[in-house]
């Protein structure tokens, strides 16, 4: 995947929030509520030791003192002393209720913008172009879309809203302890640039180390999903040894990659717990130290070692903080190299014209980049309504072919022309293109669904009947009628599993049900015997109309075609119809001769 070089920030997630910002308000508001109330308990331990135990004047803001006074002063709290325990209760209760109100508009705001996230993602590789699943391992696009996704989503529903409150709650501590003591509260401030400025170096460290340690996780994925997929070759070939190997290899080096990521994190874990006891035990010396002198009254010293408790842990809390930020920016760089990708676009004013109509490559080169030229000057017309037969050698470039006409591939400008009815492709909507050209591949994809699913593709516009006019016509109708379930049963891994030479004829009549008026055939007949072969071409002739390529490495699979071209190292080498190939000296004629005399 293309390395994206630009600073990218967290920040750029900021347009997914759009309709969901108030939640995220009212879970701020909330917080700093609830911040407030948990900073009003040992204020009210503070007044009732100094002032309502002791003989210490009230020393509170003038509306509250008033209004104490007002009440009958602190003889009226000594009888009613439960008064002082109820506004501790009262301020628990705030914390309570604003704590419940701050997290549940922060699940709303978080998953509402992590979800936009997700389908933003989906779509967008819906979108890129087919080169780029191409260089890209499925198995680490995967890892991104979770488990890249879900740090995103730790970071905006816990560490930003965590940001906020330990900053919040160091700037009321310290506040606080500076209006009870200047210098008792200097000391506990001093440990605070330390605490975070070590937890800076260690955010650098943990960042880089952790870069590395997912995109060995993403190789890991890669490994798994490539095995589970190609499960078949790994048993035919015996490869299962090489691929234990080959994951355990990675697996051991994405655990050595951990471990040292948690030594980074161990170290500024214990580091930063050190700093805190050093910093708490000078605190409780120092503030005896100041109430032995008379500097601070008893009550003060309570309330000063509870906020100092509550300044140790957000300044902890702001260095851990500080590291899992790094993390979390090193995987909004890795989701924004997929946002980033440039997705399939139309060309300005795209047209849709009848795709019916003849198709023509133009003094067509191509080439899949540095690799070297692939197609050299390919010039071939096909009638409308005529089916062009395309034979060659594995590599000669026929697939290349029909990859360009799907613009799979895009061909570039000065690179020739292919065109429908005389309009270049390159100008035609691509989904209008996509839409008009059916294609089955040799090896075709099948979704886990029932038969009948799997031909409609899920449409509702057809009904059974239609369904298996289709199938009769890719002989495969006996085949699904022998399940026990007959059109319901389900295909793939939660189902049976079924040959590939059926699996192809289930394609062929998916691609015939959505009757395009261009198909094409990749090899895809290549996995059933000659007999069925012969029966599906003969089926196709006579019920299905429009323009057909069919590619094949078996003679019988095109000879029936208008036209044949006979493909080598990227050039056509021979064109012409079975009849005039079969007897011109060439690979057509040595081809037809090795296949006749071995049937
Ligand atoms: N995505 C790709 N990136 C780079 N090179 C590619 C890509 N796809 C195919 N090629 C190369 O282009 C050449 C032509 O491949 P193509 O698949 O068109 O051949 P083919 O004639 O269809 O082969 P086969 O009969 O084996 O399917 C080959 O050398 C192949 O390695």
């Amino acid at each position: 995947m293309k390395k994206d070089k630009k600073h990218t920030s967290i920040l750029r997630f900021y347009p997914f929030t759009k309709g969901l910002r108030h939640n995220f308000v009212l879970a701020l508001i909330s917080i700093v509520i609830a911040v407030f109330a948990n900073y009003m308990t040992p204020q009210v331990i503070r007044v009732t030791v100094d002032s309502v135990i002791n003989d210490s004047p009230f020393n509170l803001p003038a509306f509250l003192t008033g209004w104490i006074e007002s009440l009958g002063g602190r003889a009226f709290l000594r009888e009613n002393i439960v008064l002082c325990a109820l506004a501790s209760l009262i301020f628990a209760v705030l914390s309570g209720v604003s704590t419940y109100l701050s997290r549940m508009n922060m699940a709303k705001g978080c998953e509402g913008t992590v979800t936009k996230i997700r389908d933003t993602l989906f779509s967008h590789i819906q979108r890129l172009p087919y080169a780029w699943h191409n260089l890209n391992q499925t198995g680490d696009i995967i890892q991104r879309c979770t488990q890249d996704v879900d740090l995103i989503r730790n970071f905006i529903s816990d560490q930003m809203m965590e940001l906020v409150r330990v900053t919040f709650l160091i700037v009321v501590s310290l506040g606080l302890m500076f209006a009870m003591n200047a210098q008792l509260a200097l000391i506990a401030f001093i440990f605070i640039p330390i605490v975070v400025g070590y937890s800076l170096i260690f955010f650098f460290i943990v960042g880089d180390r952790f870069r590395v340690a997912d995109e060995a996780e993403g190789t890991l994925t890669a490994i798994v999903q490539e095995n589970l997929t190609g499960v078949r070759v790994v048993r035919a070939f015996g490869r299962e040894r090489f691929e234990k190997d080959k994951f355990n290899k990675q697996n051991e080096l994405f655990t050595d990659m951990w471990v040292r990521l948690g030594r980074v994190l161990g170290l500024n874990w214990g580091l930063g717990d050190l700093l805190s006891g050093l910093q708490v035990i000078t605190i409780m010396a120092a503030g005896i130290f100041f109430v032995v002198n008379d500097s601070i009254t008893e009550g003060e010293y309570l309330a000063f070692i509870a906020y100092n408790s509550m300044l140790v842990w957000p300044t902890r809390s702001l260095g851990r903080l500080l590291s899992e930020l790094s993390k979390t920016g090193i995987s909004s760089k890795r989701l924004f190299e997929i946002l980033d990708a440039e997705p399939e676009r139309d060309t300005e004013n795209p047209v849709t014209p009848p795709m019916d109509r003849d198709i023509e490559f133009k003094n067509v080169n191509f080439s899949y980049g540095a690799s070297g030229e692939v197609l050299h000057d390919i010039n071939f017309k096909i009638k409308a309504g005529t089916t062009l037969g395309i034979l060659g050698s594995t590599g000669s470039g026929k697939s290349t072919l029909t990859y360009l006409l799907d613009r799979l591939y895009e061909l570039p400008e000065g690179c020739g022309e292919i065109t429908v009815g005389g309009v270049d492709i390159r100008r035609i909507a691509l989904d209008h293109l996509r839409r008009n050209i059916g294609i089955v591949l040799q090896e075709p994809f099948l979704f886990s669904k029932s038969f009948k699913d799997s031909i409609s593709d899920g449409s509702d516009r057809h009904d059974l009947e239609s369904v298996r006019r289709y199938a009769r016509l890719a002989v495969i109708d006996d085949t699904i009628d022998s399940f026990a379930e007959g059109y319901d049963t389900q295909i793939g891994e939660r189902g049976v599993t079924i040959s590939g030479g059926q699996k192809q004829r289930v394609a062929i009549a998916r691609m015939l049900m959505q009757n395009t008026p261009i198909k094409i055939f990749d090899d895809s007949l290549s996995a059933v015997d000659m007999e069925t072969d012969a029966k599906i071409r003969e089926s196709i002739n006579q019920n299905v109309h429009g323009t057909t390529i069919i590619i094949a490495h078996r003679i019988t699979t095109i000879m029936n075609a208008d036209q044949i071209i006979v493909m080598d190292k990227g050039r056509i080498v021979q064109r012409g119809t079975h009849e005039t190939l079969k007897d011109e000296d060439g690979i057509y004629k040595r081809i037809y001769d090795t296949q006749r005399s071995a049937t």
